[in-house]
């Protein structure tokens, strides 16, 4: 009937495309009854198609889903379009012997490698290259068995997808929106070899902004650890070896967290620097300067939990054993001079408004990190976004001083590092 259906299957043993077309739910068939094909034919049969397993063993095999049938894989794979190959790579070798029987029809490489870049083809190529006379596409790969068993498809709800075959490719689509998930079409059979590459990555994105923060975070503990352990040691024999476990933490915290936020906002700047001294927008950015503003969001984030870690490490201070011996040591000493120091607004008010800085520094520091969220940051409009970013990176990074008060009340009276 329609020209599209006759181009999907042009073998005799093909299940023509029309009845895929007509109704709706069609037949899929599945390679293979291990953890995948079980996992992907009970959703299937859940969500109205019917399945039909090809296996090694149709007899012995008692675990597919009920309502699923089971037959040889070229009996199997004569009843569908579509065929899902759920075989691990090392296995493909068998399909060769099916070639007649799979010629036209869709299939469907769901495989991984135990590595990035594992064979020198992505997989999907290598089962093209087996049966030329095929329609691959990759799909499915990155949700997992056990997600789909379980329901929790949540954080892998995505499907990335791809083929040379336009029309495969909407017919898998198709399959996968039946059963709630959201297929993404990365292009040509080329995008293959990244899509299996997914999975296997940890935190590309995340790396950049680690290795920053580590090499900062050492450098300033170290300094920290200098001026005030190694100096006051070799200069007058007292040992401050104490601070290393909250104060100068605490102390590394903040700067880092400072200076990871001021690294998020400077490759744009430096970016537009660029584009207005080569005059045009056109023209690419050096690779450097690509990855920074590709990991900006990331080093945001790093930044906020180096805050909330500050945060924390203030909070506990008041329970520090070091500083309620300096607290009790003042009271006494008073005592003993028989000496009353006044109240003082000044240090009332220096103090009162240190927190108050801090408190409301941290709260717009949450809120920037906030409104970059995916989910919220899409709630707002482009106009909404930059005054929340803009005005809150104006009021954090022209608070610095926080560090400053408190350096002046430390040395003053002693009573405002306590509230630190
Ligand atoms: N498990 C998961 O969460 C995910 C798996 N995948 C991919 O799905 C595919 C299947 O994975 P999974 O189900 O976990 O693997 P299993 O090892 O559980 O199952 C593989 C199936 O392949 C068939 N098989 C094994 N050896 C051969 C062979 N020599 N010739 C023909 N068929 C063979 C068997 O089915 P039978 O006995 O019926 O012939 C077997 O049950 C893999 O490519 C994997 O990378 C992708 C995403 C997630
Ligand atoms: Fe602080």
């Amino acid at each position: 009937m329609r020209k599209d259906s006759e181009e999907m299957c042009d073998s005799s043993n093909c299940f023509p495309l029309q009845a895929m077309e007509s109704a709706k739910l069609e037949t899929v068939c599945i390679f293979g009854t291990g953890d995948f094909g079980r996992s992907l034919g009970l959703k299937l049969l859940q969500c109205g198609y019917s399945v039909i397993f090809g296996s090694r063993n149709p007899k012995s095999s008692n675990l597919v889903p009920k309502g699923a049938e089971i037959l040889n894989h070229a009996e199997a794979a004569k009843k569908s379009a579509i065929i899902i190959i759920a075989v691990h790579r090392e296995h493909y070798d068998f399909l060769r012997g099916l070639a007649d029987v799979l010629k036209g029809k869709v299939l469907v490489d769901v495989s991984n490698n135990l590595k990035i870049n594992q064979y020198p083809e992505s997989n999907a190529d290598y089962l093209a290259g087996l049966l030329p006379g095929c329609k691959v596409v990759k799909a499915f790969n990155t949700v997992s068995a056990w997600a789909l068993q379980s329901g929790t498809l949540d954080a892998s709800r995505q499907v990335f997808l791809c083929g040379n075959d336009a029309k495969a490719k909407e017919a898998v689509m198709e399959i996968a929106r039946s059963l709630g998930l959201m297929p993404l079409d990365q292009g040509s059979l080329l995008a293959a070899n990244e899509i299996e590459n997914y999975p296997l990555q940890l935190f590309p994105m995340w790396r950049l902004p680690c290795y920053i923060c580590a090499v900062f975070t050492v450098l300033i503990f170290l300094y920290c650890l200098v001026t005030e352990v190694f100096h006051p040691l070799a200069t007058r024999k007292e040992d401050t070896s104490y601070l290393i476990a909250i104060s100068i933490p605490n102390r590394v915290f903040p700067v880092v967290s400072l200076i990871l936020l001021a690294l998020c906002y400077l490759p744009g700047i430096l970016a537009a620097i660029i584009q207005l001294y080569k005059g045009t927008k056109y023209s690419r950015f050096p690779d450097w300067l690509d990855q920074w503003m590709l990991c900006r969001k990331q080093l945001g984030l790093v930044a906020l939990a180096y805050a909330f870690l500050h945060a924390i490490y203030t909070l506990v201070m008041p329970i520090r054993y070091y500083v309620r011996w300096w607290t009790n040591s003042y009271l006494i000493t008073q005592i003993k001079d028989n000496a009353t120091y006044p109240f003082s607004n000044y240090y009332a008010w220096l103090s009162d408004s240190y927190v108050a800085l801090g408190i409301l520094g941290f709260f717009f520091y949450v809120l920037l990190g906030i409104t970059s969220l995916p989910s919220v940051s899409n709630a707002v409009n482009w106009r909404e976004f930059r005054f929340v970013q803009v005005s809150t990176l104006y009021f954090l990074l022209h608070n610095p001083n926080k560090h400053y008060i408190f350096k002046i009340c430390d040395c003053n009276t002693g009573f405002v590092f306590i509230i630190e």
